[in-house]
């Protein structure tokens, strides 16, 4: 397999692997050009990383079992997840199967909760003086906004509107990534008494437990009071959670560790995606009135329903073409190999190594989109207009040629609801909001190692004159 951006040797490599950190974003683009079709390797600081290219390997990939390439196991070795979580959160996800099916079916029904959240956390994090400007913080505000719109329909009232909890459903990721900074520097020997010891994670999924417990305690108690349902059941995730756990006797850190995992797949995802947004509309205002009176008109048509948030083609291409051009990783679909894995090339992936699709490189490769290294906000809902393609650009729909949310058995099961999340709180920001740059400029795309820098400066807003009121139909 041939190596990019350095030599195979492992000391050359390890140097290798520490620049790959500023300039993988070309590094993964030089592969992707020389090699396309076949597999290259690039150098981390700590390991290999295999890079499949082309439709016919991606969908290799994409087939293999998951006890011959993992995406379960990508992290949980260098995270220590197993420790930090517990056993039965990480062996057996079924979290992940309700978000694919109890919350996608749902998302009709819980959507009035996420509008009704969004309408009181958003003025409450944006708040503007009558007419001035004022200056906003976007990627903090954005987390604290998203986390508590998702954890309305994740544990529900009153827990949604917990600071402390809503803390640590922000934190748990970033603690979970700088565990992993220090368990490198340990031998793995004692990576496991490291993790027992010092993981600020497990500290952080600890204190939430408290704080989750007289929720779950008054739910188990309504459960053996009347089966499977009653009236007035919450339609939550924790709930979804409850109906499998209580009969399984799982303890209350195995539930809180089942709603951190999605908090962790969702909450920063959402609020990087949504703070782009907000600094590309700042950056170009031309887009903004498109986009405005489209999500006008669909509004006063249908209200704030999913059916709107479908209509909203404009809103919809220009999401998915932030996704596609600046993807949040430069790769997608990553796999541990469990064995060796021989593909139908010949290629060998030895066990346990990284394999990763160049999903960054494919979206900005010119063979696969017209102009693909201009950012062309409505490109997608051109595409819908041709005859039988309305529903193969959305969003949500994933490819070979489009994997911002990875593709197949394990593309992002959040990714339907995450839609319409995003959906309404775009659509109550332009409504309610004018947006403007502030003195901290504009955001200049950058990467550092696999993943996207987002914008770390704030913007202006402003609340505008014909606010439109916000009313969950
Ligand atoms: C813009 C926001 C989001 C992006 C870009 C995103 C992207 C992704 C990607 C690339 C994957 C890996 C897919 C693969 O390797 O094949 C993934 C997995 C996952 N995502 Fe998302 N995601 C987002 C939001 C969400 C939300 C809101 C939720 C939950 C409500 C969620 C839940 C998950 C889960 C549970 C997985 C693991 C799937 C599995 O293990 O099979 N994501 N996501």
């Amino acid at each position: 397999v041939p190596t990019v951006g350095s030599s195979s040797l492992p000391i050359l490599s390890y140097f290798a692997g520490r620049k790959f950190m500023q300039n993988g974003r070309r590094l993964l683009q030089e592969g992707y050009k020389k090699y396309y079709g076949s597999v290259f390797k690039v150098a981390m600081s700590d390991q290999w990383i295999y890079v499949v290219s082309g439709p016919s390997l991606v969908e290799e990939i994409r087939s293999w079992r998951d006890d011959e390439l993992s995406l379960a196991e990508v992290f949980s070795q260098t995270l220590q997840l197993e420790l930090v979580m517990g056993t039965k959160a990480t062996k057996h996800q079924y979290h992940v199967d309700l978000v694919k099916n109890e919350l996608t079916h749902n998302i009709r029904v819980i959507l009035p909760d996420v509008i009704d959240e969004l309408s009181l956390a958003v003025p409450e994090h944006i708040p503007t003086k009558g007419s001035e400007w004022t200056k906003v913080h976007v990627l903090t505000t954005m987390q604290k906004v998203v986390a508590r719109a998702s954890s309305r329909v994740f544990v529900g009232l009153p827990a949604c509107r917990n600071q402390e909890y809503l803390d640590y459903a922000i934190s748990y990721t970033i603690d979970l990534m700088n565990d992993g900074k220090v368990f490198q520097k340990f031998p793995w020997i004692f990576k496991p008494v490291v993790a027992l010891l010092f993981s600020n994670a497990r500290k952080t999924l600890r204190k939430s437990v408290p704080i989750l417990k007289p929720m779950i305690d008054e739910r188990k108690a309504m459960m053996a009071k009347w089966g499977d349902d009653w009236q007035d059941k919450p339609s939550d995730l924790l709930q979804w959670i409850l109906d499998i756990a209580v009969p399984e006797k799982e303890t209350d850190f195995d539930i809180a560790a089942r709603l951190m995992s999605i908090n962790l797949a969702s909450i920063h995802t959402t609020s990087m995606s949504v703070t782009i947004a907000l600094f590309l509309l700042a950056q170009n205002p031309e887009y903004i009135e498109p986009l405005r009176a489209e999500i006008r008109s669909v509004i006063e048509e249908e209200g704030w329903t999913k059916a709107a948030f479908g209509r909203m083609w404009k809103v919809d291409s220009f999401l998915k073409e932030i996704l596609r051009h600046w993807n949040l990783g430069t790769v997608t679909l990553l796999r541990r190999a469990l064995k060796d894995i021989k593909l139908r090339d010949g290629t060998v992936i030895p066990r346990d190594t990284m394999i990763v699709a160049a999903t960054d490189a494919t979206h900005n490769d010119g063979a696969v989109y017209d102009g693909a290294d201009h950012f062309d906000p409505f490109r997608f809902a051109r595409m819908r207009e041709a005859e039988g393609e309305a529903t193969k650009h959305q969003l949500v729909h994933t490819s070979v040629k489009y994997m911002s949310f990875g593709h197949g058995r394990h593309a992002c099961p959040g990714r339907f609801f995450v839609a319409n999340e995003i959906k309404s709180l775009l659509s109550y920001l332009l409504l309610n909001y004018d947006i403007k740059l502030s003195d901290d400029g504009p955001w200049t795309p950058s990467y550092y190692g696999l993943d996207i820098i987002p914008p770390l400066g704030s913007l202006l807003f402003k609340k505008r004159e014909n606010s439109v009121h916000y009313e969950a139909a």
